[in-house]
């Protein structure tokens, strides 16, 4: 028999330290009194999911992102919700977001981005193979396990492949590979140039086609206009090259990541 689903209500939570407030609610530190278990409480007004028109997009989140179960994407436990405010039990992430520490520190050196990238693609294989597209890979969206290790969230723009946008994107251009900014149909692959852009923002501290004005940063992405600079690595030069690919179909599968030698030459040793 599978597991007994326990109906939860903020009663169910000892409220602690608030950890940030995302784009549509606040997130909470959290204990669960019947279990001690430490979670993040994510809470959102009703009425702003309504006035921002994202019920079914959060609806879509907690849909897809309850069923996940990989060390490297952030578990949905349960949801549950009062007279005015939903509330989503999620995995606390003990050393917080990505983009922060990524902000703090400017860039990463090539053993750290390649250990994050490694296990974003293998994040990325496993939604791949359930046919979830996350389609909203950046910095914003990634937090960092209690071990260091990535937790991929925020699920809301993710979607069953094969699809085409029908809503308009919105914030930041900079991680929409061609086929999205110039709205064709788009697969999978949009998660591979995402992972490209993200490589190239880890060792550099900014996205490659980064400009003030939305329609330069279009055309330099349609152009696919990159200047890698000289500090960055040959071999990690080399995979983000195979990524931004401007035919989708020719851009580096996430199996031979593992395998790339950026990633193999950046593995921590067997400790000796
Ligand atoms: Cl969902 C979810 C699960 N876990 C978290 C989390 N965890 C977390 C842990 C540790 C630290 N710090 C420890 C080092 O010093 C700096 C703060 C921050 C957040 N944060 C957010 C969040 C969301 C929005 C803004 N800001 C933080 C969402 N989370």
């Amino acid at each position: 028999p599978s597991t007994p689903v326990r109906q939860y209500s903020l009663d169910s939570f000892e409220i602690g330290r608030k950890l940030g407030k995302g784009k549509f609610g606040k997130v909470y530190c959290a204990r669960d009194k019947a279990t001690g278990y430490v979670c993040a409480l994510k809470v959102m007004e009703k009425k702003e999911l309504i006035h921002f028109k994202v019920e079914k997009q959060f609806r879509r989140e907690i849909e897809i992102q309850s069923n996940l179960r990989h060390p490297n994407i952030l578990r949905l436990f349960g949801h549950f919700h009062d007279s005015d405010r939903v509330f989503l039990i999620l995995e606390y992430a003990g050393q917080g977001e990505m983009f922060k520490v990524l902000r703090k520190k400017g860039r990463f050196d090539d053993v750290l981005a390649s250990q994050y990238i490694c296990q974003i693609a293998s994040a990325l294989s496993y939604l791949h193979k359930k046919h979830i597209i996350h389609r909203d890979l950046k910095p914003e969206n990634l937090l960092i396990g209690l071990n260091g290790e990535v937790k991929l969230s925020d699920f809301g723009w993710s979607v069953h492949t094969p699809t085409s946008r029908r809503t308009t994107m919105c914030g930041t251009l900079d991680y929409l590979p061609p086929e999205m900014v110039e709205a064709k149909d788009h697969d999978s692959k949009v998660d591979l140039w995402a992972l490209g852009v993200l490589t190239y923002e880890f060792l550099v501290g900014n996205p490659p086609f980064e400009e003030p004005a939305h329609k330069a940063t279009y055309k330099r992405i349609s152009k696919v206009d990159l200047k890698i600079p000289p500090y960055v690595s040959v071999e990690a030069a080399d995979l983000i090259r195979r990524l931004l690919q401007h035919q989708p179909e020719r851009r580096f599968p996430l199996d031979q990541i593992p395998d790339h030698p950026w990633i193999v030459k950046n593995r921590p040793h067997w400790p000796n």
